[in-house]
């Protein structure tokens, strides 16, 4: 039996692509034990670490619980494969088979090497009849280097309160849906409050607002012409008054054959019933007995012209509902109906506190070793900011556990809603947040399945004040450290916390369709939230108006950079998969987006820049030929065959900078021009693709391909390109080297290759 359970293990990692899972399994015995030492032998981690502690527990006939076991590949079939085997095998109890994607969405993964968890559990020694049980949750990468082991608690009888805080620092791990769902289920609707009108803008209606008065309040003219008896129809008249906007003729009655003056807005007088606009309607010069006299050209029916009392808003109506944003056109209606205080829900306070030793004021001008400039702080008061909340700064707080907690007590006594800290919520020694929140209150959770944010924490503390405050709650969201992390929760969890607080009826950011510009590779257990740009495209690549989105670049989470400008985060599902460029994705505004940046049809220099996928960026093309290639004689067709490039790893530097020569010596280059681009990884076939598309379909006269010639077994565009050409030309390829060697003597190392394919000339 524990050969057969050995081979099966040692068969499912063998096999590329597979992902062994076991979900809250208890070991009880050597078999079992011997399942999991097989599957991580080659863990240096373990072995180092845990693994003796491991076996000790064993040996100690302690119980050891594996709460979540995952080897992880990628293939979630063999998860449950895997999962089903053992269970036929016969532990003696039920491993649930966990499927699918489900699998992984449950999957408590750790994708790096983790360390032991500070949990408060672990510092108690079993009792004679307590069960020792271990919670244990492995993540094994291809290399099968991280590994985790969480000494949970035992599982006891415990006070309450005991109970509470271990349970919140158990270290499961919930979707982004869970931990969404939580915050708002969490998430007090503020007390609404009477404000001046003025001061509402951006806030949540908390009460109807009904209009005291119609408007307009009077008959009013829609235009400045004469107020006349439609009856009366074409001819000569005399007029008998001038009504004004702003002033109300007061007495003025026209009747049958005579007319009144009326400008825009002005009060109709009593008679008339239609106005006839000054376009249609001569002055007669003469006068007569003082008396002037207008030619009326054309017959008007009742009523035209002419705005009824409460034509705009009937008395009593109800202009706003509760629950509705107030806007600059609501300011401008409350002020129409003269509604001066109005209900609303107020603005959180927000307060913001960045932990950890290393962090100093952004004032400092020279950091010492070890030290960086603090900037969670002042992004997240901005971000608070940005939301119309209040704000608290707490500063900094170094990490120990005292500085920590009496700047919770401060904060806790301010009348805060919000709490939101940053750093010190991961696995190092001096991560007090997390305990800290369990002291003072309860946790919800304490780490998502996401990337970047994965440590963030979500807690519910009460004021202890005895004030106003008491008994209010207080929601703190403890943030990651790295600042992308820490902006990219905020905006997931914070904002819409903020949001529910503030009374919005719809709390949730929301979503667009985007088509991605560049190949993302996805993460294969995290759910990425990739930073990007949006902007509206007359042709996304299909053919139709759309949103394309354009990476930031490289998405590690300490690099600010990748939040710059973002307007969205994409929402690319955990496969492991690489994303075509062109494919439609989920995105997540985190910004306004009205200040779109150019579109790249409006901007033809700025149209090079834009590396979609051959079949995006041809459909641009041809939808671009008919104004532009007219006169261009010379079309041009630029290739940047690059993994990291591709993969969104690194930005794409050759490229643009062909396309600027190319478009820059045009005239030289007897009227060339760049009309597409693509970037596709070091990968025959799709280079081809590319390369196929543009000679046979596109017809493009030119070809230049950048990189992959070198010696590494991933270059591989000269054999790609060899494999297409018809004819080749060695004069020009003679030409290049002799060229590039004035450059640089490296140039005899390049593996340049240049030929023709039916009308195409492809160089690279
Ligand atoms: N062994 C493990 N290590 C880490 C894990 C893990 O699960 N096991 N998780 C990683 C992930 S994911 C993240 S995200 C970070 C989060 O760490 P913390 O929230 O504890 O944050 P710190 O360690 O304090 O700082 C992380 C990083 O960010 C910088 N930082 C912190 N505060 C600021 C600030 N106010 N302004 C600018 N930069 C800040 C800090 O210097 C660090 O470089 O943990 C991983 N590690
Ligand atoms: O989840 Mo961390 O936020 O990847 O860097």
């Amino acid at each position: 039996m524990e050969l057969l359970v050995d081979l099966i293990i040692r068969l499912y990692l063998s096999v590329a692509g597979h992902m062994l899972r076991m979900h809250s399994t208890v070991i009880t015995s050597r078999m079992e034990l011997l399942i999991l030492l097989a599957a991580l032998e080659e863990s240096s981690t373990l072995k180092k670490t845990s693994q003796p502690e491991l076996v000790g527990a064993i040996a100690r006939r302690d119980k050891v619980q594996i709460i979540d076991f995952c080897a992880s590949r990628s293939s979630e079939k063999a998860a449950c494969t895997l999962s089903s085997s053992l269970d036929d095998i016969g532990h003696g109890r039920q491993s649930s088979p966990v499927a699918g994607e489900e699998a992984v969405r449950r999957c408590n993964v750790h994708d790096y090497v983790a360390e032991t968890e500070p949990v408060e559990g672990r510092r108690r020694s079993p009792g004679p009849s307590q069960v020792r049980t271990w919670f244990l949750s492995v993540s094994i990468s291809i290399s099968f280097q991280s590994l985790s082991l969480y000494p949970s608690q035992p599982r006891i009888q415990m006070d309450c309160e005991e109970t509470r805080s271990c349970l919140s620092l158990s270290p499961s791990m919930v979707s982004v849906d869970e931990a969404l769902q939580t915050v708002l289920s969490v998430a007090p609707r503020l007390e609404p409050v009477k404000v001046p009108f003025q001061d509402a803008l951006g806030l949540v209606l908390a009460e109807d607002v009904v209009a005291r008065d119609p408007v307009p309040p009077f008959r009013a003219s829609i235009m400045d012409g004469y107020a006349v008896v439609a009856s009366d129809g074409p001819g000569e008249y005399p007029v008998i008054s001038e009504s004004r906007a702003g002033s109300d003729e007061i007495g003025a009655t026209v009747t049958p054959t005579n007319v009144a003056y009326v400008t825009t807005g002005g009060p109709i007088p009593e008679g008339a019933d239609a106005v006839v606009p000054i376009e249609n309607v001569e002055q007669i010069k003469d006068t007569y007995g003082g008396v002037k006299f207008v030619k009326i050209f054309v017959g008007a029916s009742p009523g035209l012209n002419i705005r009824p009392v409460g034509f705009d808003i009937d008395k009593g109506a109800t202009i706003m509902k509760s629950g509705e944003l107030i806007g600059t056109s609501e300011i401008g209606l409350l002020a129409t109906v003269g509604v001066m205080m109005v209900k609303v829900y107020p603005r959180p306070t927000v307060a913001v506190l960045s932990t950890g030793d290393e962090l100093v004021e952004p004032t400092t001008q020279y950091l010492s070793h070890g030290q960086i400039r603090d900037s969670n702080r002042s992004m997240l008061l901005a971000a608070a900011i940005q939301q119309q909340c209040k704000t608290v700064d707490l500063g900094i707080a170094h990490d120990n556990e005292e500085d920590l907690e009496r700047i919770l007590d401060y904060a806790n006594s301010g009348g805060i809603d919000i709490l939101c800290t940053s750093g010190g919520v991961s696995m190092g020694d001096r991560d007090f947040v997390k305990p800290l929140l369990a002291k003072r209150g309860t946790i919800h959770f304490s780490k998502v399945l996401m990337k970047p944010g994965k440590p963030i924490t979500f807690a519910e503390i009460h004021y202890t004040s005895t004030g106003e405050s008491a008994g209010k709650k207080i929601l703190a969201f403890g943030l990651p450290g790295n600042p992308v992390s820490c902006l990219v929760c905020f905006n997931l969890f914070a904002v819409p916390a903020i949001r529910h607080l503030a009374g919005w009826t719809n709390p949730q950011l929301q979503r667009v369709h985007a088509r991605i510009a560049q190949p993302i590779k996805t993460d294969p257990v995290r759910p990425e939230f990739h930073r990007a740009i949006i902007s509206w495209e007359l042709n996304d690549g299909s053919g139709k108006p759309g949103f394309v989105a354009e990476s930031t670049g490289h998405q590690m989470s300490s690099r600010l950079l990748s939040m710059k400008s973002a307007n969205v985060l994409l929402e690319l599902p955990a496969t492991g998969a690489v994303l075509s460029a062109g494919t439609l994705v989920q995105a997540i505004l985190i910004s306004d987006i009205s200040n779109f940046p150019l579109t790249k049809l409006q901007n033809s220099m700025d149209l090079s820049s834009f590396p979609l996928n051959p079949t995006i960026r041809s459909d641009i093309m041809h939808s671009q030929t008919s104004s532009e290639s007219q006169d261009a004689t010379v079309i041009v067709a630029i290739l940047t065959v690059s993994d990291t490039v591709a993969f969104g790893s690194g930005p794409d530097r050759s490229g643009p900078r062909a396309i600027s020569v190319v478009n820059s010596s045009s005239e030289k280059l007897g009227g060339a021009r760049v009309f597409a681009t693509a970037v596709v990884p070091d990968e025959v076939d799709k280079i081809q693709d590319c390369l196929k598309k543009w000679c046979d379909v596109d017809k493009v006269d030119l070809i230049l391909t950048l990189g992959g010639t070198g010696f590494s077994p991933r270059d591989v565009t000269p054999e790609a390109t060899k494999g297409l050409i018809e004819k080749e030309t060695p004069g020009l390829l003679y030409a290049m080297l002799q060229e590039s060697l004035k450059v640089t003597p490296f140039a005899m190392l390049s593996r340049a290759t240049a030929g023709i394919r039916a009308s195409t000339l492809v160089r690279i």
